[in-house]
């Protein structure tokens, strides 16, 4: 049996600097990463464009350097141990690395031969793969005159021919109809049940990190927010979700006449241009709703649909980095 360390990978203080482009100041992609993902688990790396996920896959699949810090992976040192780190490693990055000129039984083939792998050993584990990807009617298509949904999942199978222990998926659904995205997740948990494979997978999705991943890291800013199940994550969160749609919001204004209602707590206040919203978290929000109309109405503050929720990522994100996930940096946030 091969030696199986307890974490597939662990990342010390990583911080990598981009220089700045002409007269543009440095960019700090990742400012002091560190985090630990148990082996045979599916680990969600989730955060909003320009966290810091790719970056943080880079270096620990050997293809960037950190500017200081460490990654271990499969118990070796990214930096000082790169070739027994990459033979350990798949990595399906977020273009594909298929030929499109070559069938998928071509590029599989060719892809185990690079890896030293026999002709007949490579033929075999690649029709393995095509049949658990369901992908062997295509076998013999080009890749070109596949279909997105196929070719993501030749992209995986390519991941997967020289039996790696770690596999990085970055945003493997991104780009994806919702049918081909539900294929994605569902390879994904079939590939969650081989307990001798890890799998870490870089997601903007909320819902997918939800959905798929055992423990979750949220970055953002190239920081971790906060790391643990999504159950956990949820749980850290007390009371319910209230959430209010805005118009025209005068930000000072709806913060008052929210936080006039003592049951109303963590309330978030953002608004871009004519449109805004208010988050709060109450024990019983469906409760307060009517007091939340009133104190509205009398402030002049004019709004929309109210609704109420149990505790999501959404939640967890706003509650721990103190904005809302799909709003950008742009937003004016005003916390309380
Ligand atoms: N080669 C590079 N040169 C300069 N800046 C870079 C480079 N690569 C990434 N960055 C910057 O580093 C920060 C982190 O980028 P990174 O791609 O790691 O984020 P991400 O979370 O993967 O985002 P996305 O979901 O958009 O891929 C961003 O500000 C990005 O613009």
């Amino acid at each position: 049996m091969s030696y199986q360390p307890v974490f597939a990978v662990e990342a010390t203080d990583l911080v990598k600097t981009y220089p700045g482009a002409r007269r543009k100041p440095d960019v700090h992609a990742l400012d002091g990463l560190s985090f630990a993902i148990p082996a045979g688990t599916v680990y969600g790396l989730l955060g909003p464009n320009g966290a810091g996920k790719s970056t943080t896959t880079k270096i620990c699949t050997t293809l960037s350097a950190a500017t200081s810090g460490s990654a271990r992976v499969g118990g070796f040192d990214v930096a000082h141990s790169a070739d027994e780190v990459r033979r350990r490693i798949g990595y399906v990055s977020q273009g594909t690395g298929a030929d499109p000129r070559q069938t998928p039984q071509e590029n599989l083939v060719m892809s185990a031969r690079l890896r030293g792998i026999s002709r007949p050993e490579a033929i075999d584990r690649s029709r393995r793969l095509l049949a658990q990807f369901d992908l062997a009617d295509a076998a013999d298509r080009k890749v070109a005159k596949l279909s997105g949904g196929m070719r993501r999942k030749l992209d995986v199978a390519l991941g997967l021919i020289h039996s790696p222990s770690v596999l990085f998926l970055d945003e493997p659904t991104t780009g994806l109809d919702p049918e081909a995205r539900a294929e994605m997740w569902s390879e994904i948990r079939r590939l969650a049940s081989e307990k001798s494979l890890t799998v870490v997978l870089t997601t903007h999705y909320l819902e997918e990190a939800d959905e798929l991943a055992d423990r979750l890291l949220i970055i953002d800013h190239g920081r971790a927010v906060i790391e643990g199940t999504p159950s956990e994550l949820k749980a850290t969160l007390d009371g319910d979700a209230l959430s209010v749609e805005l118009f025209e919001p005068d930000v000072a204004a709806v913060r008052a006449a929210a936080q006039s209602i003592s049951a109303l707590r963590h309330v978030v206040v953002e608004a871009r241009g004519t449109s805004g919203r208010l988050y709060a978290r109450a024990d019983d929000p469906a409760a307060i709703i009517g007091r939340v109309i009133s104190e509205f109405d009398s402030a002049g503050i004019e709004f929309g649909a109210i609704s109420v929720s149990r505790p999501s990522l959404d939640d967890v994100y706003l509650h721990y980095a103190g904005r809302a996930y799909q709003a950008g940096a742009a937003l004016e946030a005003v916390s309380a």
